[in-house]
């Protein structure tokens, strides 16, 4: 029998997009690491996951057929209030690693309940995932153990040095500071297109073929092998995250705003309209200007790009894609804009998805209502706000 992997990683996030990249490449890494995750607060995942002992099927998606294979790195799966048990991996000599995937808000500030806990007790349970994250440190450096590296996979521009500052700051206000230092933190990179899971088995994961990682940053405690399975460790993850947030993220922000007042419900349907792709490839053009690299990689980039967003077989729908907009507008939308305006120019394509994402606030007041899967009457309030003016 192949021995079990011990735990030398941590992931706060159970969500698809863990399960379908930081956790696949550590399954093809040579060295086994074994992998310990928490959800945000949910409890049934983590229990179906432990019920299989963190075994799941990952579906890779292809427009022509699909693979299926078993995920072994996860050995453990916790629900989030299991602080205990966050607390005693951080306590053990081996653990190397902890990455992230908790959303653009997840990085908020912590709340002031969490900033009392942790002045009064770190060890007392926290929720927000900075708190979290600096109650484990604190823990670590009590153990006696070295710093560990903190990899933060959320599509944020920076989001390794976001991470150190929101924690420094949280340590400074209560008193942790030097804990706050007890760790390397490591700025991604991160793609692979995987749709919220909708399977018959919850655990299950549908992505596409593509995939790509890049990282800068150290690794005081060592890290698995994951360029051997495709991903890339440089000096500087800028250039990288500046295309992909403004190529792909931003492409699917406009088509996730200005999409379903055309009645389309998915990123295939949308890009399937004449229509979409004219108001993408002006987007692109604007976006584009400004990227760190030769003009024919960027155009092979867009040209890859426009074959994943026309997958059919992956069902990726744009009303999850528009959730947390002010964040993602402000990192992605917006920079192009202002560099475009400060060149003398009018960018109709940056302005068109300010122009629906203005259109589209309405509707979380909708989702508020229980009305915001019914496409024909979201489209129906759209084409009254527009007679509106
Ligand atoms: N799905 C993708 O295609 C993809 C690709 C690249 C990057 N990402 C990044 O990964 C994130 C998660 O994507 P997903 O597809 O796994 O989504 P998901 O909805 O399946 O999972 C989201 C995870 O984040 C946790 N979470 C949510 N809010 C949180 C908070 N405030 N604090 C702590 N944890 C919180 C949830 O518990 C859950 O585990 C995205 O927001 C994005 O930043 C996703
Ligand atoms: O919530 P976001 O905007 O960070 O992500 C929504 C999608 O654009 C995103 O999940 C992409 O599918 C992903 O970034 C592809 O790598």
């Amino acid at each position: 029998m192949t021995p079990r992997r011990t735990v030398r990683m941590l992931h706060l996030g159970l969500g698809g997009f863990f399960r379908a990249h930081q956790a696949w490449y550590t399954h093809h890494a040579s060295d086994r690491w074994g992998i310990a995750a928490f959800s945000n607060r949910s409890t049934a995942l983590a229990a179906r996951l432990t019920a299989r002992a963190g075994l799941y099927t990952l579906i890779t998606r292809a427009p022509d057929g699909d693979r299926s294979e078993v995920v072994e790195s996860l050995v453990a799966a916790h629900p989030g209030g299991d602080h205990a048990a966050w607390l005693d991996y951080w306590r053990q000599p081996e653990l190397a690693v902890v990455t992230l995937t908790v959303t653009e808000a997840g990085y908020a500030h912590a709340t002031p309940d969490d900033v009392g806990t942790l002045r009064a007790d770190p060890r007392a349970p926290v929720a927000t995932a900075a708190a979290r994250l600096l109650a484990g440190l604190v823990a670590r450096r009590e153990a006696g153990h070295g710093p560990v590296a903190i990899v933060p996979c959320d599509n944020l521009p920076g989001n390794g040095e976001l991470t150190e500052r929101v924690i420094a700051e949280l340590a400074e206000a209560t008193g942790h500071s030097a804990a706050a230092r007890h760790a390397a933190y490591v700025s991604t990179m991160v793609d692979r297109i995987t749709p919220y899971p909708t399977e018959e088995d919850p655990t299950a994961v549908v992505t596409e073929p593509f995939t790509e990682w890049v990282l800068a940053g150290d690794f005081p405690a060592g890290r698995p092998a994951w360029e051997e399975a495709g991903a890339r460790f440089v000096a500087d993850v800028t250039p990288y995250e500046d295309r992909k947030l403004r190529l792909l993220n931003g492409a699917h922000s406009m088509l996730a705003y200005a999409g379903p007042p055309r009645g389309h419900g998915t990123v295939a349907e949308a890009v399937a309209d004449p229509v979409c792709r004219a108001w993408l490839a002006q987007w692109w053009e604007e976006a584009s200007r400004g990227l760190d690299f030769p003009e024919a990689e960027l155009a092979a980039y867009r040209d890859a790009l426009l074959e994943r967003f026309a997958n059919p077989r992956i069902r990726h729908t744009l009303a999850k894609i528009a959730e947390n907009g002010l964040q993602k507008i402000t990192t992605r939308v917006l920079p192009v804009l202002r560099a475009e305006r400060e060149r003398g120019r009018l960018p109709e394509g940056a302005i068109r998805i300010l122009a629906a994402w203005l259109l589209h606030c309405p509707q979380a007041a909708l989702a508020d209502l229980g009305l915001a899967d019914d496409g024909e009457l979201v489209a129906a309030v759209a084409r009254h706000s527009r007679e509106l003016g």
